[in-house]
């Protein structure tokens, strides 16, 4: 698991770092550089040229000590300074000093001699200070910057290309493109979240004594990358010692006429994730074509007609008895009674349970039904449904995803997924899941019925919250880059992600 840290919880770090664990932020900005120049000097050809174009706060500084290091090889390397000089911090100011007993002198950026094919480019404008859009001189550097990039030259941006917004993903205009960026010390959200993480090219991290303990004493909402080895270490090793009953049962509330395939690919889905049962409760007209879709899956016919209400409350805690979780909604029929259906379920069941599509838009207009829960509740919304379920536009919930997906989990004491690229699962108490997995072959009618599926098995196996739906969100996608490796993305279909994208993954990871 990768730490991401905020622009405030960088500098909290920071000066935990320089307060209680020895290194003074003058160390860290020369470890900072000196791992700069190292990147810098990778992406040169030989003999090529560094051109460092730095800013007046602290990423301009760890530019000065890269310009330093790359002098002091022997490189070929000019220095452009934009803006104030005398506005520049303490730090950098000191290692503006220190480069000119190397000779190095800053220089405008016009009269740079135009870099080009093996010549390096080290963007150091800003990192996590930018507060505003680039205007004036800054903008024409980063515009410089974009030009040399077309003629060839590399870009390795400091900390974060310039122009992106660290917290967010979200750039400015105009903002830097790097072939490499260099993450001091831990990772930003700008960097995993796109568009930054595409602006951003290779992220290298590199350690520069800013140590865990630093981490551990910042504030707010903590943020990891799920990386391969959490999600399988997640899943366990079946003992032979064992039977169904072993690893759950799972209620599907799924699927109607026209729909039936919804609560197919759920109930495939968690069969094919280890369930050990599947039964679907669906409307008797629905049922036969569900079952028809797999001899596995079993079923429980919702014998009143319409939309999904309290006239089936009695019925579906009947089903509900005896398994180990719950996953509600694709394909359900939705009617003004079944948000209240939905909470009165909850409030009477302690298994957990998953409510995705149709069920969430079900609770939108009341999200108090959800206090009521007597088991953990997981959310899957998609943008749209994220959209609805807070009141505010995709585009906004698009622009703010971090801050909306954790929000709501806290504000409701449940786990919430936010899918679509880079999907973000916060849990109830503040921790952030970023993935990584997953392609645009995905975006495929049924993919999130699948996602669903792997959800409800993992929960009925007892793998405890939140990882059980961080490794769902990581298999799910890495069932989907496996499965796009064999159909391509354009012939990718949501039954592809479970019988082969699923499927392969077991046998991967030796499950
Ligand atoms: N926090 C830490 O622990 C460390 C930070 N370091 C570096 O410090 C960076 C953060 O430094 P700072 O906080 O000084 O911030 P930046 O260097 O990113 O930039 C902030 C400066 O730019 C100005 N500014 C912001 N947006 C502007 C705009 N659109 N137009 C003109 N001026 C603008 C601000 O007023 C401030 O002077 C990191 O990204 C990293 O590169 C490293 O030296 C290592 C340690
Ligand atoms: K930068």
């Amino acid at each position: 698991m990768l730490r991401v840290l905020t622009a405030a919880q960088m500098r909290q770090a920071e000066e935990a770092a320089e307060q209680r664990h020895g290194m003074p932020s003058a160390l860290l900005m020369e470890n900072a550089g000196r791992g700069l120049a190292d990147v810098a000097r990778e992406l040169a050809g030989p003999g090529g040229r560094f051109v460092v174009v730095c800013g007046p706060g602290n990423n301009g500084g760890d530019g000065l000590v890269a310009a330093r290091f790359l002098m002091e090889g022997g490189a070929k390397v000019s220095v452009s300074l934009v803006g104030d000089p005398a506005k520049l911090t303490p730090e950098a100011e000191r290692n503006l000093e220190a480069l000119r007993g190397f000779g190095g002198v800053s220089r405008a950026l016009e009269s740079l001699e135009p870099p080009s094919a093996g010549d390096v480019v080290v963007d150091a404008l800003f990192g996590t200070g930018l507060s505003r859009a680039p205007a004036g001189a800054f903008a024409e550097a980063i515009s410089a910057i974009q030009r040399w990039r077309r003629a060839g030259a590399r870009v390795v941006a400091a900390d974060v290309p310039s122009g992106l917004q660290s917290d967010t993903g979200e750039s400015f205009s105009p903002c830097v493109e790097a072939d490499a960026t260099v993450a001091f010390g831990f990772l930003k959200p700008g960097q995993v979240l796109e568009p930054g993480a595409t602006l951003c090219g290779r992220v290298r991290r590199v350690d520069i004594g800013m140590g865990g303990a630093s981490a551990r004493e910042v504030s707010g909402a903590e943020l990891f990358v799920v990386e391969e080895s959490d999600a399988r270490g997640t899943l366990p090793v079946r003992k032979a010692d064992t039977h169904k009953g072993t690893y759950g049962h799972v209620l599907v509330v799924a699927g109607s006429r026209g729909k039936t395939g919804a609560a197919a690919l759920v109930s495939k889905a968690a069969l094919r994730s280890g369930a050990g049962l599947v039964t679907v409760a669906t409307r008797s007209d629905a049922l036969e074509a569900v079952q028809s879709h797999s001899a596995e899956i079993m079923g429980i016919p919702l014998e009143a007609a319409g939309p999904l209400g309290m006239g089936d409350l009695d019925a579906l805690l009947a089903a509900a008895e005896g398994k180990d979780a719950l996953v509600m909604g694709p394909g359900i029929p939705r009617g003004p009674g079944t948000g209240a259906l939905i909470g009165e379920l909850l409030s009477r069941l302690e298994i957990p349970a998953v409510l995705d599509a149709d069920a969430l838009n079900a609770v939108a207009d009341d999200l108090s039904v959800l206090r009521r829960a007597k088991g953990p509740v997981v959310l899957t919304p998609h943008p749209g449904e994220m959209a609805r379920l807070t009141g505010k536009s995709t585009r906004e919930v698009q622009s703010q995803r971090l801050e909306v997906v954790s929000r709501l989990a806290s504000g409701l004491g449940v786990t919430v997924v936010l899918k679509g690229d880079r999907t973000l699962t916060a849990h109830s108490d503040g921790r952030v899941f970023i993935n990584t997995t997953g392609n645009p072959g995905m975006a495929t009618g049924g993919s999130g019925d699948v996602l669903s599926g792997v959800c409800g098995a993992l929960l009925a196996q007892a793998i405890a919250l939140p990882n059980a739906i961080w490794t769902a969100v990581y298999s799910h996608g890495l069932a989907g880059d496996l499965a796009a490796a064999r159909r391509g993305q354009l012939g990718l279909v949501a039954g592809d992600l479970i019988e082969q994208g699923l499927c392969e993954l077991w046998v991967r990871w030796g499950r």
